[in-house]
């Protein structure tokens, strides 16, 4: 773990918080959701409990020595933060934790029968069958006739805007961008995002994905659509190699997103079917990298992800999540600059994320002001606000 100096590291620890509420509410009704979405059995039902009470109330307890990936924490913090409570611990690292504890209750890492199956799937499943992505798709058949510029602007808000399960590719009469959508952009590099995926490109686009479902569909839309005009030669999408933050996505739900575009007729099958021949083809690749479940900044990747980032034309990361990791999980002044807290990163990187904690960098001082006289600080974590950063 690296000891960068920077902005205070953010923790759970004072009641009133975001991440406090994150710890002692969200984590508590993630764990009643998932009693409810599969028959567990009895010796599953107590360890989900036995899990509520360590981490509402107890200390990290660190994996036994069988667990498979015990060394890996290790080298993640474990021994340093078992013994302390979860909320003492930094928020990012407390988070990452339960979702790897929680699996374990489940029995997800196995062996036995319930090995590999997915506590979030019936929620995952549910949003993908639902109308509302019934009418996303739908708004694509709207979309394909209008030029190719428009349609890739489009598709990139809808990606971004997915973040918020809220797809901004929908048309309205009046025109190609998402008029409501659109002001609440805080920060709008995506000229300079266009500019790395040029008109005619070979280069490599790495995604880093975030959520499945009504937000994978839309990334995917967008890399289908840069590969078949040209404007990139391969993309490797990353997804998690395990459950993760109850809806991350990982291979089967990029399989499900795919399967769902396809049998979804009209342009959608389109877009799905060119999914299935670039995946076919090699020019569409999965990686599940471990350190994608990592509780560190991006800043301690391992040097196999770093070389693979640093091929890329540009490295797009999705959500939230990524972005705390991205510029570090910390109480940075809102101005800081993207650039200084991304400098570290090893090639062109964009974040493409609507603001759902508190973690910000690359503001003018004359927005943030704004935002705050509008509403105090709820623009942060509401989800209402969004931005597209990049550093070339
Ligand atoms: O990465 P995502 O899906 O955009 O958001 C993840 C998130 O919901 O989880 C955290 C709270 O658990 C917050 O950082 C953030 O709001």
């Amino acid at each position: 773990m690296s000891e960068t100096p920077g902005a205070p590291v953010i923790h759970a620890d004072r009641p009133g918080t975001f991440p406090h509420s994150v710890l002692a509410e969200r984590h508590p009704a993630i764990l009643r959701q998932v009693r409810d979405a599969l028959p567990y059995g009895p010796g599953q039902r107590r360890a989900l409990d036995a899990l509520l009470t360590e981490c509402t109330e107890g200390t990290v307890e660190p994996l036994p020595a069988g667990a498979h990936d015990r060394e890996r924490w290790q080298t993640w913090g474990m021994d340093t933060y078992a013994g302390r409570s979860w909320f003492d611990v930094p928020w990012l690292w407390a988070e990452s934790w339960f979702y790897r504890r929680l699996l374990d209750a489940v029995g997800y890492f196995g062996p036995g029968a319930w090995q590999g199956v997915d506590p979030f799937r019936p929620s995952k499943l549910a949003e993908l069958g639902s109308p509302a992505t019934d009418e996303e798709l739908a708004a694509l058949d709207d979309l394909a006739g209008r030029p190719e510029h428009e349609r890739a602007r489009a598709l990139l808000h809808g990606s971004l805007w997915g973040n918020r399960a809220d797809l901004g590719f929908r048309l309205s009469a009046e025109g190609a961008e998402d008029k409501a959508a659109v002001p609440a952009l805080v920060a709008d590099d995506s000229e300079r995002l266009w500019a790395l995926l040029g008109a005619s490109g070979t280069g490599t686009l790495c995604l880093v994905a975030d959520n499945a479902g009504r937000e994978l569909v839309p990334d995917l839309l967008l890399l289908a659509h840069l590969l078949a005009h040209g404007r990139i030669g391969r993309a490797v999408l990353h997804v998690k190699p395990y459950p993760y933050y109850v809806s991350d996505a990982t291979t089967a739900d990029v399989l499900d997103a795919v399967h769902r575009l396809t049998g979804a007729g009209g342009a959608a099958a389109g877009y799905g079917r060119e999914l299935r021949a670039a995946l076919t083809d090699g020019r569409l690749t999965l990686r599940a990298h471990p350190f994608s479940c990592a509780p560190l900044p991006y800043q301690d990747m391992p040097d196999d992800l770093r070389a693979d980032f640093a091929a890329a034309a540009v490295t797009v990361l999705k959500g939230d999540l990524n972005y705390r990791r991205l510029v570090g999980d910390r109480h940075w002044p809102a101005t800081t600059p993207f650039d200084e807290a991304t400098g570290y990163f090893p090639g062109p990187v964009a974040a493409l994320r609507t603001l759902k904690s508190d973690v910000v960098t690359g503001l003018d001082a004359g927005t943030e002001a704004a935002l705050t006289a509008a509403g105090g600080q709820r623009w942060r974590t509401g989800g209402t606000h969004a931005l597209i950063q990049v550093r070339t």
